[in-house]
């Protein structure tokens, strides 16, 4: 049997996105409380009934949350224009190596806006 398993996280974090255009008002300094979810696939170990533990996923997060929470996320290194697209590239880079069948990364930036990514670079 196969299982999509799905972990929340949340931040809080600083920004400004330098690219924009003109006058845009995320050229100028903001937060967001940001939800991430994190998503892996495989098949469920028969005798202990889950794809595997999603602690593995938090040991993984939890570094990088360190970092981000309450961060300027333009001082972050890889984060130096954080639109939701680069950001859920970020995780992908630091998360694919330590978390088997990572299928997707959503990360919500406001109740209504949100972005998902499945690796394709
Ligand atoms: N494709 C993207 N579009 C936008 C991003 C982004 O990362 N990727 N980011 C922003 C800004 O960070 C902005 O601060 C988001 O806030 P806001 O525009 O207020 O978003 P809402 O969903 O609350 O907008 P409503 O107009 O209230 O629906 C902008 N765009
Ligand atoms: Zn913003």
């Amino acid at each position: 049997m196969r299982c999509r398993l799905v972990k929340d996280y949340r931040f809080e974090a600083a920004q400004t996105l330098p690219s924009l255009p003109g006058d845009h008002k995320c050229k100028r300094m903001h937060g967001h409380s940001f939800k991430v979810e994190i998503t892996v696939e495989g098949e469920v170990d028969e005798k202990i009934g889950w794809v595997y533990d999603h602690a593995q996923i938090s040991k993984a997060m939890n570094p990088l949350l360190e970092i981000l929470d309450h961060s300027y996320l333009n001082e972050v290194e890889g984060l130096e224009n954080p639109t939701i697209e680069w950001m859920a590239a970020w995780f992908w880079r630091k998360l694919s190596p330590q978390l088997p069948g990572l299928c997707e990364i959503v990360i919500h930036e406001t109740p209504t806006a949100r972005c998902v990514f499945r690796g394709e670079f």
